[in-house]
């Protein structure tokens, strides 16, 4: 992989699957967009690649050139609105069907994340995000081998570990976090996903799980907690469909007010799925504001 334009490299973890890797990576690199950061996401989760899907590029074809695979543009970067370039990477444009997960056994697996790491050619990039494959397998570990031999120095700032209120009643975060310390990855902090729900209709957000077990995990750990993100169902439908997020009048995010105004654009143009349009979309969800202290965080917690 050609690394040499990327400053620093952020792996998102999740010790199981579902608890919403994918959308904490992609609520990540959009945020870290709209601080007007150039972002590069690479997807090697092997065990069903959703990013594409996430930023509505399924369909796109990726292009080779001297240096390597090209990542697919979600957007260039509008220094006028204060946002950066988002580019994207993954295995499953590789995949004769997309979306499919990979089949094949440990070996080949390993051989073709070598390689993908290999042949990927990054641009100018401030943050490359990598998508792994939930769980602390022995794939695990030789894909944090290879970034680590691929990487120069201080280049892996660190990973994002991810979990749900439920799972840190499990043992599995606990041995990602493990997993970490085992191949000397920095952590550079907790989120707690899916901790409650946003109402659709009063968007109130109410705990259906204990939540705080997160907090309490990253205190026992001596990591940072970065905060506790609800589920939307309006992020599901952006993500989805493309819709622009709407919320119901008197809707407040940490007392900001972010209902939808009278009469806001939901042409047919504005509502079709297109990546370029994401960012601006993302802006409108009740999640933006939240990932946006999570995003401060982080990059605080890499120049650390
Ligand atoms: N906070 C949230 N609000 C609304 N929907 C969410 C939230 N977090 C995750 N989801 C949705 O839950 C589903 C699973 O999330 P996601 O694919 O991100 O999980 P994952 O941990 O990456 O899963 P896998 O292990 O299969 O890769 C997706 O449809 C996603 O859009
Ligand atoms: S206030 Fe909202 S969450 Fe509560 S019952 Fe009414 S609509 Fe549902």
């Amino acid at each position: 992989m050609s690394l040499a334009k990327v400053k620093h490299i952020v792996l998102v973890l999740s010790g199981k699957g579902g608890v919403g890797k994918s959308s904490v990576t992609t609520q990540l690199a959009l945020s870290l967009s709209l601080a007007g950061h150039s972002v590069g996401v690479l997807d090697v989760d092997l065990t069903g690649p959703s990013i594409p899907r996430m930023f509505g590029i399924e369909d796109a074809k990726v292009t080779q050139a001297p240096g390597g695979w090209l990542p697919i543009t979600v957007h260039e970067a509008d220094p006028s609105a204060g946002v950066g370039s988002l580019r994207v990477m993954s295995l499953g444009f590789l995949l004769p069907k997309r979306g499919d997960a990979v089949v094949w056994r440990g070996p080949k697996k390993t051989a073709m994340v070598r390689q993908f790491l290999s042949d990927v050619f990054w641009d100018e990039t401030d943050y490359l995000l990598i998508d792994t494959p939930p769980g602390t397998s022995d794939e695990h570990i030789s894909l944090a081998e290879n970034l680590l031999q691929k990487a120069r120095p201080g280049q892996l700032a660190g990973a994002v570990v991810v979990t749900t209120p439920q799972a840190v009643a499990t043992a599995d975060v606990r041995k990602e976090l493990n997993f970490c310390t085992k191949t000397n990855i920095r952590v550079l902090g907790v989120v707690e996903n899916m901790c409650g729900f946003v109402c659709p209709n009063c968007s109130e957000c109410t705990n259906i799980f204990m939540s705080g077990g997160g907090e309490v995990m990253a205190n026992d750990f001596g990591v940072r907690f970065l905060g506790r993100v609800p589920i939307d169902p309006q992020f599901l439908v952006l993500i989805e469909t493309g819709k622009r997020p709407t919320y119901p009048a008197g809707t407040t995010v940490d007392g900001k007010d972010i209902s939808t105004p009278a009469g806001a654009s939901t042409s047919e143009e504005e509502e079709v799925k297109d990546g370029s349009r994401l960012v601006h979309k993302y802006k409108d969800c009740s999640l933006a504001p939240i990932f946006s202290k999570i995003t401060a965080d982080v990059i605080s917690a890499v120049q650390q």
